[in-house]
This record gives C-alpha cells, structure tokens and sequence, in this order.
C-alpha cells in the first residue's frame, strides 16, 4: 500500500515519498520488519522516537511521528496525533470490519456484554465474534489475547480476518486505556454501550473525571453519528454519558430501573432471585416482557439489559432479543459456579476492584444461609490505594475472609498482602493461592458458599516478570479431586 493511502490530509509527508510502498505496520522497533511503516509513539515508560534508529536498521521505509525527525534516511511523516494516525491507517491497512460492530465501555461488565451481545446475535441467526479481555471469540478461531483493547494493529488484523471467515456481528471492549490511546478511532461503530464507573486505573489516569472523559469519548467521537447508546441509567454519572450521546445526536436506549420503558429505554420493572436464575419483569415501548435470566448476581441484570440495547440499538427484533437473554450463559470466570463441597457452591470471579468485590459478594449473599467465603488478593505495580479499600469492602461482606496473592509483579507480595489485611479485621492470610483456596474450600460446611475473586478467567500467576501456570478453576477441581478438603 502507498504511504500517501494511509494518512489524512493533515499529515504532510513530502510529495517524492507518497508513492512508498509499505508492507505492514509497527509500533516497536524490536518488531519491525523490512517493507514496515514505524509509527513513533510517546508511550507511559520511554519515547518511540528514541528507536527510529532501530526501526531503520531493521528495514522500515518509513517513519511517523509528531515531530521530523533527524534520522533523514527515510521519509518522516509529520501527524499532530501518531496513535489516532495509527489507528486510521491501520483500518486502512486491513481493510475489512464486520458490517455490525458494537463496542462496551464502563469499569464492570465488559467482558459480560460483549459475551451476551455475541450470544444474542448467534440466536439470532448471524455469524458473530466478541473481542476483550478473555480475547477473540468467533466460530471460527478462539484467539487469546492480553489487552481487554487489542493495540490499533492487531485489532484491525483481527477485524480483517474474521470478516474473512464470515463474521457480520462483532461485539468488543472499550477499555479506558484503548479509548484514550486512540486504539478503536479506526472501527466503525454502530452502537456504544455504557455499563457502570467506579474506581479503577488511577495508576493511569491522573483523577477520576480523565477516567470518565475516557470513557465518554465512545459517546463523544467514535459511534456513528446515526448510532445508537446503550446506557445504564442507575448510577450517579449516568446522567452525564446520557448528555453526551443526546449531544452527538445518537439514539440514547437507556436500561435499568430509571430507565423509561414507554419509548426507546429497556425499564426493569421487577427482579426476583430463583435458584440460580432471575425472574425480570421488563418494559419497553410500552409493551410488558417477562423472563427468566439463567444467571447468577443482580449485576448480571445490568449487563444483559446493555447486551440486549446493544442488539436492538443495531437493528434486531425486541421480542426476539428479549427471548434470547433467557438462554444466556456466563462469560469464562464471571461469577461462575466451578463446584461444590459438602454442598457449599463454589464462585470463580473476576472481581479485582473494589466495587466488583462487593457486587459479587452481595450477588452471593443469598446462597450463602450459613457463612459467606472469600479468598481474594490485590495486583502489584497497580492502583495500590484499593487494597485497603478491598480488605474493609471484603470484612463487610464476607463472613470469612482469605487474603492471598494474586499477580504481585515486581512487589513484595507480603506488603501487599498486609495492606489488605490491614483494613480486613480478623481475616487469615495464606500468600500461596493453591493453599488458600484449598483452606477456603475445606471450610466449606452445608449452607456456605465460597467466592474465588481477582482471577477469573486468568491461566497465570505474575510473580516478578514471569508469569507462572495458574488458574483458578485448575485449583479447584485439583483440590476437589484429590479430596484433600
Ligand atoms: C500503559 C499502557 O497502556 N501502555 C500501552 C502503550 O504502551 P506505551 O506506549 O506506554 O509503551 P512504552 O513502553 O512507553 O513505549 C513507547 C513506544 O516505544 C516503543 N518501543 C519501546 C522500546 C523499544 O525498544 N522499541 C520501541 O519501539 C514501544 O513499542 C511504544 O510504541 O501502547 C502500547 C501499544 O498500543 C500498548 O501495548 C501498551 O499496553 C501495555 C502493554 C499494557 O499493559 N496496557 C494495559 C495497562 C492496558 O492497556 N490495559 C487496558 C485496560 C484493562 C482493564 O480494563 O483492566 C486494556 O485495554 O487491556
């Protein structure tokens, strides 16, 4: 493809270098390969431009930044915003995208919508994909992936081929770091979704308002200008992203109890907790619909309303979506029944922040008749200020409480553990996971139930810079198999 191609007009690159022909795309110079166009971005940690150098050497054509450099053996394109010129020409570079694509923002419950939106289009008849943090889900390839937000390159390679295999529906994440470094800029998107904001990420974000201004940039720039807003309308910001999207002029399809269920919005009348499943009474455009959700946790109710907004915002049948939501099934590691022990359920959850905890613990509270478990720790090189806050969340809700680790990274993970412990009053600390879900679950006598949190889906434990086997369901069928509980 030629360099001119791949950038907007606001880029100047001088006449004599628009018919480069470029062969890829990178963002690290340890990655480029002869034929790339390297993009020098000013990352968190060092500056791209720092390793044009390196790029050259290792035969990209070209480079692009936001400032000429002097390396002047290749051409250098000069772009006011590298990481959004990078996502536009990475959508140009791999050209084709699913003909629906929706995109979920909101600190809890994306990987939830961006499942249960998948699973409402399947029953709806068409090929469809999800993409987050439990990574590419589409018929034909399962594709892990460790950002919730792939980087702008592999995203857009990933649309390509899926597309190529016959997705038409795709669902995916729009974490607070993919939004704010531009990542989705190149995706057409015809519906946003807006689940919940608390706290997370302040090792990021320098305060919360940069964090929702993250978050609303979905709303603000990058949904389709006749697109729809799925928005949850229960929490204090609500208000704020409903404003956003109303400006933009989308169609706003608010959902939850304030919702208004006489015209656009999903109104949840009514909940009642059966088994492991919720009876819910919903109103939209004035008609009545009773279901029954298979899913455990009030939160859930959130997140399949945003899903089910999510696929009438792009076009499908209301009764028909509102049929689909009763055979739902949970994302891998979101509150997920794994097991029983003298007949206590056993949760695995993903639950790593503060406001997930004591959703989750409130979602098992009913399940638990006798004593409520919870074994849980706190990531290193991250937010440290939640730890405590997760230790009081945990002695509140919990009846027995189990710190342990759970990727400590670079840190002492004793220091972590003890910050934790500090603000949960009478709970044990057991630092190796294998143990401490061992003693959890050999706690466990009838009328119990046990929460798992912090993992969820994770296959890894991050101790310094390696990241050891582990998993939390592996932990628990082990310990359930060899009956040492
Ligand atoms: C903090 C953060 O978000 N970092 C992302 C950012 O990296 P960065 O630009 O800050 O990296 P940097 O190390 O400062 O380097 C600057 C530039 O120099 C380049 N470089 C660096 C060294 C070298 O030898 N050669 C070279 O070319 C780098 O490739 C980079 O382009 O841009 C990169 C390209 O898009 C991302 O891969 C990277 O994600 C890192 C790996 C990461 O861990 N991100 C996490 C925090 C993240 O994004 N999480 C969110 C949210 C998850 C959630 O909701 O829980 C997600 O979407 O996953």
């Amino acid at each position: 493809m030629k360099l001119r191609d791949l950038f907007s007009d606001d880029a100047a690159i001088e006449p004599q270098a628009e018919a480069v022909d470029v062969k890829g795309l990178s963002v690290d110079s340890r990655a480029v390969k002869p034929g790339d166009l390297f993009f020098a971005l000013a990352g968190s940690k060092t500056d791209g431009s720092r390793f044009i150098d390196a790029a050259i050497q290792a035969g990209a054509v070209a480079i692009a930044g936001d400032r000429p450099s002097q390396a002047g053996r290749v051409p250098f394109v000069v772009t006011p915003n590298p990481r959004r010129a990078l996502a536009l020409a990475a959508a140009t570079f791999y050209p084709r995208q699913p003909a629906t694509t929706a995109a979920v923002t909101g600190t809890s419950g994306k990987t939830s919508v961006a499942a249960f939106t998948r699973q409402i289009w399947e029953r709806l008849g068409h090929v469809s994909a999800s993409i987050g943090t439990i990574g590419l889900v589409s018929p034909k390839r399962t594709v892990y992936g460790s950002l919730t937000t792939p980087d702008p390159i592999a995203l857009h390679k990933q649309l390509d081929e899926i597309t190529g295999d016959g997705v038409t529906h795709l669902a995916f994440e729009a974490s607070s770091h993919g939004l704010d470094q531009f990542r989705l800029d190149g995706v057409r998107i015809a519906a946003g979704g807006f689940t919940n904001l608390s706290r997370d990420h302040m090792d990021y974000h320098p305060d919360e308002a940069h964090y929702l201004a993250a978050k609303l940039r979905l709303f603000r720039d990058l949904i389709a200008p006749d697109g729809a807003a799925v928005i949850s309308a229960d929490h204090d910001c609500s208000p704020q992203v409903i404003e956003a999207a109303r400006t933009r002029g989308l169609r706003v399809i608010a959902v939850g109890g304030n919702a208004d269920g006489d015209g656009e919005g999903i109104r949840l009348v009514g909940a009642s907790v059966e088994g492991f499943a919720q009876n819910l009474a919903l109103e939209h455009r004035g008609r009545n619909y009773t279901i029954r959700l298979p899913l455990v946790g009030e939160f859930q109710i959130e997140n399949a309303l945003v899903a089910a907004g999510l696929a009438i915002g792009t076009g499908s049948d209301p009764s028909a979506v509102f049929a689909a939501l009763e055979h739902l099934e949970g994302a891998k590691g979101r509150l997920e029944w794994v097991g029983e022990h003298n007949g206590a359920p056993i949760f695995v959850d993903y639950a790593h922040k503060p406001d997930a905890l004591a959703k989750s613990l409130q979602a098992l509270r009913p399940y638990a008749k006798r004593k409520l478990i919870v074994i849980f720790g706190a990531g290193g090189d991250r937010d440290a200020g939640k730890r405590p806050i997760m230790g009081a969340i945990a002695a509140e809700n919990a009846d027995q409480v189990i710190v342990t680790d759970d990727n400590p990274r670079s840190e002492n993970p004793a220091a972590i553990r003890a910050a934790i412990l500090a603000a949960a009053k009478g709970a044990t600390d057991i630092g190796d996971r294998t143990e401490a879900i061992k003693a959890g679950i050999a706690a466990l006598r009838p009328g119990d139930a046990l929460l798992i949190a912090g993992k969820g889906h994770e296959t890894g434990q991050i101790v310094g810079d390696k990241v050891l086997p582990f998993s939390d369901h592996e932990a628990v069928a082990a310990a359930l198999a060899a009956r040492v509980v």
